[in-house]
């Protein structure tokens, strides 16, 4: 049984962000430990905290506009990582692990400030800013694909490839492996746009499932996930055209529709596309043109390279084009089937249990801790030799 550890987790922001923080969290908590997270208000609106965690809001500067608001950035961040500072000398963490964003940036400097093990969580394929500013001087990073952009040359040995973390029910949908394609041929389809949605799949999906031989038409039956405003629209195409299609704004049952596709289209979030590649379902990516640094494009680049998954740059992702891929994946045999296999081998499913073994082979021996943090010598004298005799012991 391993001793019991406090940790402390600074995300904020998204749920990009936030959601692998809970998940880790959960972790350490199953395994005994303490966990506290650092925030700002909009990341702790976020469903989905382990009720156990204690929670804090530090201030935090964005860095953005032009001088005086690098200096209200300052500012903030100053403020945060004192306040950081004193946070850790009351919770006593053994670790901080940063998730990015710019609400985890007081919290590890302060964890600098106070000689505290630090490590990073990356969800994209290219590391975001505070990630990129921060890895130089941290003891890990914890990322999610072999192909990584930005990463600082020289820091090669403390990268580890973990994952990132998907919900309990995906990897199940592993382990039952690919749903078996039914004899009436019925091919099912899952669209999805991310948190969000995207508007872009409302208007090309329905065009390109237009253009395919009505015998392939009777045989889809169609789940997406459009915004608010293109649900009626979608839904109208679909019912001119005589396609069996649920819609939502928000798919609730997320886990539930990926068990039942044998197909998804879908922009290339970082969670969406762990979950696909855990569950391993083939894919159709249009990655979101906008996203910082074009970090949707490499972050299918490793399932497209194992061929369980095709992406189009938005400008390329026509109603022709889909209408191809959908047909040619629907009518050749064993297309799904290999695609879905191929999809899988890029899964990382013991991302949560990964990052919690890593995060917890970086906390010192408690003892340890009494004597970094500068206890008195007497203290220091105990310690040790309480220290040597837990060694003796073993
Ligand atoms: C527009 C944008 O900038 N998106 C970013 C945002 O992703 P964003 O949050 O938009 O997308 P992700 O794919 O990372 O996550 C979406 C999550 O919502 C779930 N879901 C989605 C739709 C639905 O109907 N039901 C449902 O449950 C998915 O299963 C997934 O778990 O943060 C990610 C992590 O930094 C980035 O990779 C994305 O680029």
């Amino acid at each position: 049984m391993t001793a019991t550890r406090h940790f402390l987790l600074a995300a904020g922001g998204t749920g990009g962000h936030m959601l692998p923080a809970y998940a880790l969290a959960g972790e350490l908590i199953s395994r005994g430990h303490r966990v506290a997270l650092v925030s700002d208000d909009r990341g702790l609106k976020i469903p989905g905290a382990p009720a156990e965690m204690e929670t804090h809001v530090l201030p935090a500067g964005r860095v953005s506009g032009g001088p005086i608001g690098w200096i209200k950035a300052a500012l903030a961040i100053f403020k945060g990582r004192r306040m950081a500072i004193d946070l850790i000398g009351a919770f006593d963490p053994a670790v901080v692990v940063g998730f990015g964003g710019y609400p985890s940036l007081p919290s590890l400097l302060a964890a600098g400030a106070t000689k505290r093990p630090r490590v990073l969580h990356e969800q994209n394929a290219v590391l975001g800013r505070v990630n990129r500013m921060m890895a130089p001087r941290v003891d890990a990073v914890a990322v999610a694909y072999h192909n990584i952009q930005r990463y600082p040359a020289g820091h090669e040995l403390k990268k580890h490839i973990t994952g990132n973390p998907v919900r309990d029910e995906i990897v199940a949908i592993r382990e039952e492996g690919y749903p078996p394609l039914p004899e009436d041929g019925i091919v099912r389809l899952l669209v999805v746009g991310g948190s969000l949605g995207a508007t872009v799949l409302s208007e090309v999906v329905p065009a390109a499932i237009a253009m395919l031989p009505p015998a392939l038409l009777s045989r889809l039956q169609i789940v997406q996930q459009c915004r608010e405003a293109d649900l009626e629209t979608v839904r109208a195409k679909y019912a001119d055209l005589g396609v069996a299609a649920e819609c939502a704004p928000y798919i609730a049952d997320f886990p539930e529709r990926l068990r039942w596709a044998h197909l998804v289209i879908a922009r290339a979030g970082a969670s969406t596309v762990a979950e696909l590649a855990c569950a391993g379902r083939p894919a159709i990516f249009v990655p979101y043109p906008s996203a910082m640094d074009d970090h949707q494009t490499y972050n299918v680049v490793d399932l497209v390279e194992a061929g369980g998954a095709i992406s189009f740059a938005q400008p390329d992702f026509t109603p022709a084009e889909v209408a191809k891929h959908i047909q040619r994946m629907a009518l050749e045999p064993g297309a799904l089937e290999n695609a879905a296999a191929r999809a899988a081998s890029c899964g990382l499913p013991d991302a949560t249990r990964d990052l919690a073994d890593l995060v917890e082979s970086l906390a010192a021996p408690p003892m340890m801790d009494v004597i970094r943090v500068g206890a008195s010598s007497s203290q220091r004298a105990a310690a040790s030799g309480m220290a040597s005799a837990r060694t003796g012991e073993q």
